[in-house]
């Protein structure tokens, strides 16, 4: 299981590679990375056990972050409903936007990143509503539409296998100016 320790910080050049395609069938070391991966997320989000294991609690997680430049990614955000299922739950293997809104959509109180120590202000501009296309851990395709949170964690993920970091995308002068109609998300 993975530890804060074991998060690859801001700084380290492996967060500023573009990620390698994954090849399927799995190999035995990429299924343990996405179970792994995914575990990682289940204990951040449990408040005890967050707590117990010293973590940052977190919605995504990419290969990058835990020293692997791979393009996989675990997403999990759970309902605001605790008792419903997840709005999104998947390991994301070599994903794809294929398509997006113009219209931006930004988390009104900014991003955080498991990688990155410092708080820093601003709106993160992306797009609301997102297709992506995407491998399980499988090797099934996926084509999935995303709007809001879970759009904005996905694209929050695979921007760590281009390299991006979310603070790349804040207004330098400006940073809590959004574009005009942009959805602000809380
Ligand atoms: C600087 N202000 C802020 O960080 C920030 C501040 C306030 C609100 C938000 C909404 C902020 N923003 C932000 N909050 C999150 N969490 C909220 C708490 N949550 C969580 C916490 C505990 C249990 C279960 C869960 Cl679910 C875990 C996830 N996550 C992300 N991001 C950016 S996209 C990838 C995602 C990520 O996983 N980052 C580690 N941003």
């Amino acid at each position: 299981m993975y530890l804060m320790k074991d998060i690859t910080r801001d700084g380290n050049p492996v967060l500023r590679k573009r990620a390698a395609k994954v090849s399927f069938p799995l190999s035995d070391e990429d299924q343990k990375l996405a179970k792994d991966m995914m575990k990682y997320l289940e204990v951040s989000q449990d408040p005890e056990l967050c707590k117990k294991y010293k973590l940052r609690a977190g919605v995504g997680l990419a290969a990058p972050q835990v020293g692997v430049s791979k393009q996989m990614a675990a997403v999990l955000v759970p309902a605001p409903d605790e008792d419903e299922k997840p709005l999104f739950k998947d390991v994301i293997i070599n994903p794809v936007i294929v398509s997006e809104s113009v219209q931006y959509g930004a988390l009104t109180e900014g991003e955080g990143c498991l990688s990155v120590d410092k708080d820093v202000p601003g709106y993160v501009p992306r797009h609301d509503r997102i297709t992506l296309r995407y491998q399980d851990v499988n090797g099934e395709t996926h084509k999935v539409r995303l709007k809001h949170y879970p759009a904005i964690v996905c694209q929050h993920e695979i921007d760590h296998l281009h390299g991006v970091l979310f603070y790349d995308h804040i207004n330098k002068d400006q940073p809590f100016e959004a574009p005009a109609d942009t959805v602000m998300i809380s």
